[in-house]
């Protein structure tokens, strides 16, 4: 299977400094990628650089186009959406559809307008007058109705309340996705967009600390709430993490057989919350 993206030793430096470091990645069709890391670690940056918007270092190749050489070809296969909840105020819905239509060989006018007959929003309204779950809901449309193969997006459901998010998520996935496209999304909130993750990349000061698939790291990060008698054996695996709430010590393994686990306590599957918490703290040591 040939990767839709393909990401090799990605270096971006500001002033002689490096805020990303060799990032090495593929995304392949029928992947949904979580980009996720704490403020500031370079997120952005890598989205920047794969839509050729920024120069680098090292080589990336989107759907066989170099980004920073063949934007415009890249792009016509290409969507990219930063915070669905800001569009231009003045734009009418009409417009905005007409704008797509217009600038995007690859706008099914017709599909925006299905979408959004299901909807609230009629054509003639201005997005000032919209409430920001209706612009989520008009970006959404235009997002939908783009037949591209690659759509990157960046933190999209930023101050949307959670069922407009969930609503967002369970649209794309429902209208956009196929297993012949990709998708690549940065989020803070991993808990909401699990559910729909194939693949995660933890990325801290700049690095990847980890890149799998989802079901891979579900098989391989364990939690275990510990049982006391058997704290100091547990802690001798070296859990990433331990916490202890209300008398309960609760730890996080890597690669430790679920057997051996058994002896210790309830052996339960992480959330990626969970994983994504404890490899962080464990990077920072
Ligand atoms: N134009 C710039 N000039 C100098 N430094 C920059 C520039 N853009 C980003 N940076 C720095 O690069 C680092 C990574 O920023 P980036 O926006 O990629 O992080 P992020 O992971 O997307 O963060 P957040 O979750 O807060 O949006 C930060 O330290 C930031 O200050």
């Amino acid at each position: 299977m040939s990767a839709l993206i393909s990401i090799k030793k990605l270096t971006k430096r500001y002033s002689g400094n490096a805020v990303v470091s060799e990032v090495n990645l593929k995304v392949n069709p029928g992947q949904i990628l979580g980009l996720v890391g704490p403020n500031g670690a370079g997120k952005t940056t890598c989205l920047k650089a794969l839509l050729g918007l920024t120069d680098f270092e090292g080589d990336i190749d989107v759907l066989g186009f170099n980004p920073r050489a063949q934007r415009a070809q890249m792009l016509s296969d290409v969507a990219y959406i930063a915070d669905v909840a800001v569009l231009p105020k003045w734009l009418s819905v009409k417009q905005a559809l007409s704008y797509m239509a217009g600038v995007h060989p690859k706008f099914d006018i017709e599909k925006a307008r299905s979408f959004l007959a299901k909807t609230k929003i009629k054509a003639h309204a201005k997005v000032k007058t919209l409430s920001k779950g209706m612009v989520a809901q008009l970006h959404l449309a235009l997002i939908l109705a783009l037949d591209v193969k690659v759509l990157v997006l960046d933190e999209p459901t930023l101050g949307l309340d959670i069922l407009t998010r969930r609503e967002f998520y369970n649209q794309l996935l429902q209208e956009f996705y196929s297993e012949d496209k990709c998708i690549i999304v940065t989020t803070h909130q991993i808990e909401e967009i699990e559910h729909i993750l194939t693949d995660v990349a933890f990325i801290q000061n700049g690095k990847l600390v980890l890149a799998e698939s989802t079901d891979s790291i579900r098989e391989r990060f364990k939690l275990v709430t510990v049982d006391e008698a058997h704290l100091e054996q547990a802690s001798a695996l070296k859990p990433l993490s331990a916490n202890r709430l209300m008398g309960l010590t609760t730890m996080l393994f890597d690669n430790v057989s679920v057997a051996e686990l058994n002896t210790f306590g309830e052996v339960k599957t992480p959330s990626l919350a969970d994983v994504f918490v404890g490899v962080m703290a464990k990077e920072a040591c």
